[in-house]
This record gives structure tokens, C-alpha cells and sequence, in this order.
């Protein structure tokens, strides 16, 4: 780990369920490699992983299993350690190069803006030019401008120790939000063509693999390619590894077919491991078995890494891990990422706390950060962004370069809309919300549906904290008492827990790794706005027209919003707002100049 991380937390642990066939899953990293620097229980980094994995493949090597390990995207934005280097990701691609990665795809994030996915194509691909698959996702070649796939279409293998042969495949979600250098093929195109046909009626495959920044829940892309494998091979073991909604999730398709979802930001190492599956030395015809899946989401906690690798801090860091995690120090250096702006008085939380209240980081950001960043603004605006550009709490203590892109990373500056009519411009932020005349979803509807207002539904703030908590309750009432670990439970009272995710999720509630105290967590509204240089109680009387700035990010749905509301705006009317600045920028300036540290 990190020099100045904080040292393991003990907590009580359920055992890692290994098998014949083991898998590790990262997803929607964002950057945070260097693991977390103000949270011990999640504060390995990413040399730990590489020991981890290490030890993990010394056991499989040991027993005639196999381990394979899986990462589903979104590895970018969000983490200093990605987003301060110029060009971003600058050190980044090294360090993640180092792990042996089997299987990796591209997320969302990696596709936003064109010089990511280019360096994507040049770095990130040719480092993992086996095991990189792009079933759906194509690129314009910055050398020749020509349209090819990001990476091979698909990936066969067999395992090292058990012969098993396995068909991989890699997705991304019907994602609209994409530069134009890239095109995501819709999952309905992709499973007509002719190369996933002929993949998926292989018939020397034991177990199809399909790893994809796609949700394992309520997805109708994965819904799609489970029917298809299952239209394909009724009996077929099936593997989904999930990412984008970054939640622990795991799913159950049918007795042969189960889905992992392994969280966000590095706080969860995804387990799943696989029994019963058939291999290439064995006539797959006369050996019919039934698979058994298990998972576990383990916290990326040193004291978990050694119980699960059955070492112990004198025996776990690799020589190569080691060197990891001095390269990601050294990059951490150069970039000054504990350089500070200065020192929160307390924690903010994004969905921790109630929206609004005291210790609400969206209540911080209307109420102090965007008053007194366009408090100069020489006419009445009302200012407006999405809560999804907001991606971390602020905790009491130092605010550093890092902080900046761990709260807020992303590229986009703001926007205005000068002389918009009040009447109008008031209603915007009701009805981004769904507060307004009408629901969003009809609004997009009347507007001419999804293809036309493409952007649109990612808006939404990634909200999974709060599915998660939805998932809990559901499977709470589904599954009460259907996984109990009575020791465990003694141990909980005997112990003080650690507060974190308590899953529930297909298989029950003993997913953690680490048995957890709970946390809440609260729903947010997809944006928050703050009017400045007039009074909306007394403005109705009076106020004729007010200009309307709002995260660029958002652009589509105001003018969406506008439309509805009967004003005809285009993007050719908007301008540049705040001098360029973005979102990162506001939030460290203001923290220079209003809080200090000590006294
Ligand atoms: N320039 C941007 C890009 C993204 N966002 C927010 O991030 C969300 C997508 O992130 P995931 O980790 O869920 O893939 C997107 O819905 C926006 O809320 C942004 O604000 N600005």
C-alpha cells in the first residue's frame, strides 16, 4: 500500500470459497489505483493486487485449479493518480499493464472524450493485446481515419491447470454518451452478426465467459446475450462479470448461469468461483455435471488480502508488487497529489447524508460553492448542474489536488443561456428533477424518444449506493435467514464492526467478505441549482428575464427542458460561462479561500 495510507483494519471475515475454476473482477476503478488514502478498509493498492493475485495463482498451481482474472472498465476519471498527469493517464496505463490481466473491456469512460479512447486504442489495448475484447465497440484509427474494432471480437482459451475451455466475449452498454471517434454497436446488432453467431454455436466450450461494462441486474443487453448462448446451448455453464452501476451484485440467470458485479473505486475485489464444469480432457458428451457458482466481495483491505492469501504482512508483497506500489508513489509525487488546498472542518457526504443538511456535500455545493463562486455575475442567473458530476464525499481533514478529482474529475465547464424569460427558466430545474409538469422520461418521449435526445438518460447520477440499499431490502424480505453463519454472528457481537456494504444480493446476505455494520444511504435529485442576484420569493413580481448557466454535461436536457417549456434553443445559442472553468477548478478555488488548516 501507500506510504501514507492508513494501516489494515481487523474485522470478521467469511472464508473465500475456492474452487475448480476462480475468478478475480475489478470494475469502474476510475483511477483508483493507489487504493484509498483516507479509508484503511479500502486502502490496498493496486501492487497489493498484483501480490494478491499472485499468491491466488501459487494456490491454483498448487491444487490443480485455475484462477483468471477479470477487469469490465470505467478504469479511468474520477482518481488524481488518472486525471492530474498531462496527458491524463500518463502513469496509469504502466501500473495497471503490471497485473496479469485474462479478460479486460473498455467502459463508458473510456469512450466520453476522443483523446481517451485514442490513447486507450495505442496504450491500453496493445498492453493487453490477448486478453482486451470489444465485442461491440469499434474506433476510427487516428493513423488512417478507417473504422475498425477496438480489440478482437472475442477471445478462446483454454485454462492452464484444468483444460477448461472457455469462450470469451466483451461488451459495452448501448452507450450514447460516446465521442464520435468511437461506435457502440447496439447489443440487438451485435448478436445478428455473423461472428457472434459462429462463436456462440462453438461447440468444444465448457464454460462461456461474457465480461462487459454492462449492469448484471435489470440489463437488457445482458438479457440478450444470455438468451442468445441459451438459444445456442440450452446446458452450457454461462459466466456474466458485470460494471457500471457500481454496486456488489450477483445474479442468478438459470442453475447454470450466474452474474458478478464487483462495486466501484477500488473499495471491492470481486470473488466468484466455479465447480462442475466439464474440461477439454474429458468427453464433454458422456460428463454432464452441474455447475456450482459461488461468490464473495472481499474489501481491499490488506487484513483480508493476507487471510485470503493465507499470508501475513512479512510474506505477502511480491517483488513485482512491491514495485508497484513504489512506481504509484513516485507518480503520486511527481504529480503533487498531496499538495493542499486546504482543510475540510468536517465530512460531506454525497449519499450518506439527506439531501439537504448540514454535513451534504450537495448542500455545501448550493449553498456556499456555487453562491460564492458566481456571486460577481453582474446579472440575475439561476446556475444548475447534475449531482452526477459529484462522485466522492470530502472527508474532515486535509483537501488536496486529489480530493479535486476524486469529488469532481471531469473535463466539462460550464455553459449559459443569456435573456432566457423567467417563467421558463425557473421551471428547468423541477423538471430535471421530475418535480416539474411533467415526468423526464415522457418529456424525452414527447421530444421524439431516445435516438433523437441520445445523451439524455446519462444524466442520471450514478446512483448505486442507493440500488444497493434497494437491493438489500428486496432480498431481505426474499431471503430472511436463508444464509446465516452463526459463528459469524458471535463474532459480529463480539467485535465492533467496520460500517460498510452490507449486500444482499441472488445468493442471500453473506456476500462480504467482511462482516459490516451497515451504512444508510440517502436518494439525491439529478441536479441542484442556485439562483443568484435576485430573490425567487419576490422575483415573480417583477423579474423578466434571467440568464441560465448549467454544467456543460447537461446541455442536451436543458435545451430538452426549453423545448418542452415552449423556447426554442439551439447549442449555437449558448456560450462559454466562468472563463472555461471546470467544475474541478470551482471547487479547489473555493477551498483555497475559505478553508484553512490548524487553529
Ligand atoms: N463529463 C461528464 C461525464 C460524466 N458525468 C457523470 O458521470 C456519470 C457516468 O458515470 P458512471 O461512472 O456512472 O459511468 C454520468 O451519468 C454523469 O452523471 C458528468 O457529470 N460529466
Amino acid at each position: 500500500s501507500q506510504p501514507s495510507a492508513p494501516s489494515p483494519i481487523s474485522a470478521p471475515l467469511r472464508e473465500l470459497p475456492w474452487a475448480q475454476l476462480n475468478f478475480l473482477q475489478t470494475t469502474d476503478t476510475h483511477g483508483w489505483h493507489g487504493g484509498h488514502l483516507q479509508e484503511a478498509q479500502y486502502s490496498a493498492d493496486w501492487g497489493d493486487y498484483i501480490s494478491f493475485a499472485h499468491h491466488l495463482r501459487q494456490r491454483a498451481d498448487d491444487d490443480g485449479s485455475d484462477l483468471l482474472v477479470i477487469d469490465t472498465g470505467d478504469r479511468v476519471e474520477g482518481n488524481g493518480l488518472y486525471d492530474a498527469s498531462d496527458p491524463k493517464g500518463k502513469y496509469t496505463f504502466d501500473i495497471l499493464s503490471q497485473q496479469h490481466i485474462d479478460v479486460i473491456t473498455s467502459g463508458n469512460h473510456e469512450l466520453y472524450i476522443s483523446n481517451t479512447s485514442n490513447r486507450e486504442f495505442s496504450e491500453v489495448v496493445p498492453d493487453f493485446k490477448d486478453s482486451y475484447v470489444a465485442s461491440n465497440l469499434d474506433i476510427y484509427n487516428p493513423r488512417d481515419g478507417k473504422l475498425e474494432p477496438m480489440a478482437r471480437r472475442y477471445r478462446k482459451f483454454t485454462t492452464k491447470n484444468q483444460g477448461i475451455r472457455v469462450l470469451a466475449l466483451g461488451f459495452m452498454f448501448n452507450f450514447h454518451g460516446n465521442a464520435n471517434n468511437t461506435v457502440v454497436q447496439p447489443v440487438q446488432e451485435t448478436v445478428k452478426e455473423q461472428w457472434f453467431q459462429d462463436a456462440i454455436h462453438e461447440r468444444d466450450v465448457d464454460l462461456f465467459l461474457v465480461a462487459g461494462h454492462v449492469p448484471v441486474r435489470d440489463s437488457e443487453e445482458y438479457d440478450l446475450i444470455y438468451k442468445s448462448i441459451r438459444d445456442a446451448h440450452w446446458d452450457t455453464p454461462i459466466v456474466f462479470f458485470g460494471g457500471h452501476t457500481h454496486v456488489r451484485d450477483f445474479r442468478k440467470y438459470d442453475k447454470q448461469a450466474y452474474g458478478i458485479e464487483s462495486g466501484r473505486y477500488m473499495e471491492t475485489l470481486g470473488f466468484l468461483s466455479i465447480s462442475g464444469l466439464s474440461t477439454g480432457k474429458e468427453d464433454k458428451a458422456k460428463v454432464r455435471r452441474s455447475a456450482e457458482y459461488k461468490r464473495l466481495y472481499l474489501d481491499n483491505n490488506l487484513y483480508s488480502l493476507y487471510h485470503h492469501s493465507n499470508t501475513s504482512a512479512s510474506t505477502f508483497d511480491t517483488e513485482l508488487g512491491r514495485n508497484v506500489s513504489a512506481a504509484i508513489h513516485d507518480a503520486r509525487s511527481k504529480l503533487k497529489l498531496d499538495h493542499t488546498f486546504g482543510c475540510a472542518p468536517q465530512d460531506y457526504w454525497l449519499n450518506r447524508a439527506p439531501y439537504p443538511a448540514n454535513d451534504s456535500l450537495l448542500t455545501l455545493l448550493d449553498q456556499q460553492i456555487i453562491p460564492d463562486t458566481f456571486k460577481n455575475l453582474s446579472r440575475p442567473s439561476i446556475i444548475i448542474t447534475n449531482t452526477g458530476a459529484m462522485r466522492f464525499d470530502i472527508f474532515k481533514g486535509p483537501f488536496t489536488i486529489d480530493t479535486t478529482f476524486l469529488v469532481s474529475p471531469f473535463t466539462s465547464g460550464f455553459r449559459v443561456l443569456k435573456d432566457v424569460p423567467y417563467g421558463a427558466a425557473s421551471q428547468v430545474l423541477l423538471l430535471l428533477n421530475n418535480e416539474g409538469p411533467i415526468a423526464l422520461k415522457d418529456m424525452v418521449a414527447l421530444a421524439g424518444g431516445d435516438e433523437q435526445v441520445p445523451r439524455l438518460f446519462h444524466l442520471m447520477p450514478p446512483l448505486a449506493p442507493v440500488s444497493l440499499h434497494t437491493l438489500q431490502r428486496d432480498a431481505l424480505l426474499h431471503n430472511a435467514g436463508s444464509e446465516q453463519q452463526l459463528p459469524l454472528a458471535r463474532a459480529n457481537a463480539a467485535k465492533s464492526l467496520i460500517p460498510g456494504y452490507t449486500t444482499a444480493d441472488d445468493a442471500g446476505t453473506s456476500g462480504d467478505d467482511t462482516v459490516h455494520e451497515p451504512i444508510r444511504f440517502y436518494d439525491v435529485p439529478n441536479c441542484i441549482g442556485a439562483d443568484i442576484g435576485f430573490d425567487r420569493t419576490s422575483a415573480a413580481a417583477g423579474l423578466d428575464k434571467v440568464d441560465l448557466v448549467y454544467n456543460e454535461f447537461i446541455q442536451d436536457w436543458v435545451l430538452l427542458a426549453l423545448k418542452y417549456l415552449g423556447l426554442a434553443y439551439e447549442r449555437a445559442d449558448t456560450s462559454e460561462a466562468l472563463e472555461g472553468k471546470m467544475m474541478t477548478d470551482v471547487i479547489s478555488g473555493w477551498v483555497g479561500e475559505h478553508w484553512r488548516c490548524g487553529g
